[in-house]
């Protein structure tokens, strides 16, 4: 298990697994007061919490599913890539594609991030790639039964 320095403000709970082999900690919103999303709105919530990820490690920030099937809610990023680099605060970038007000209160869960290893690599200009049975057939070209 890897050991990431994590810097918090003294209100901010640290992210945790909410079950044993969970891959993603919950993140809570650090606001002072309750802000409202409404239908179509966006908006850049903070976390409170800034890490240091070791290179080979990014952190994703992901949608929690039960917000986003009950209220629509997910992130407007898809998914928010953490550099290891990265020494500002995490933020949630949220967006509400329901059709009702969505409240967030401080300290509630509204994403969850994910620790995963990534691969650098260099490039290696070519004329030609080596041939596959797929070849350039995507976007579909299987069929859907
Ligand atoms: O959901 C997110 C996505 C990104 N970030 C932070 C960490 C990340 O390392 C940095 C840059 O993110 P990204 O590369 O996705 O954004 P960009 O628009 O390319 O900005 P930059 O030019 O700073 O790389 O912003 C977040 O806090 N939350
Ligand atoms: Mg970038």
């Amino acid at each position: 298990m890897y050991q990431v320095k994590i810097m918090k403000k003294s209100n901010v709970l640290l992210p945790q697994y909410e079950t044993s082999n969970a891959s993603g900690m919950d993140l809570r919103a650090d606001l002072d007061e309750e802000i409202v999303l409404r239908p179509g709105e966006r908006a850049l919530i903070p976390t409170g919490i800034h890490i240091e990820l070791p290179a080979g490690l990014e952190a994703q920030v992901r949608a929690r599913s039960g917000l986003a099937i009950k209220y629509g809610v997910g992130l407007v990023n898809g998914i928010g890539t953490i550099d290891s680099d990265y020494r500002g605060e995490i933020k949630i970038p949220v967006i509400n594609w329901g059709q009702e007000d969505f409240l967030i209160r401080p300290g509630d869960r509204i994403a969850q991030l994910v620790i995963c290893k990534y691969e650098k690599i260099s490039w290696v200009p070519v004329e030609h790639l080596g041939e596959t049975q797929r070849g350039s057939g995507g976007f579909g070209h299987t069929g859907i039964e």
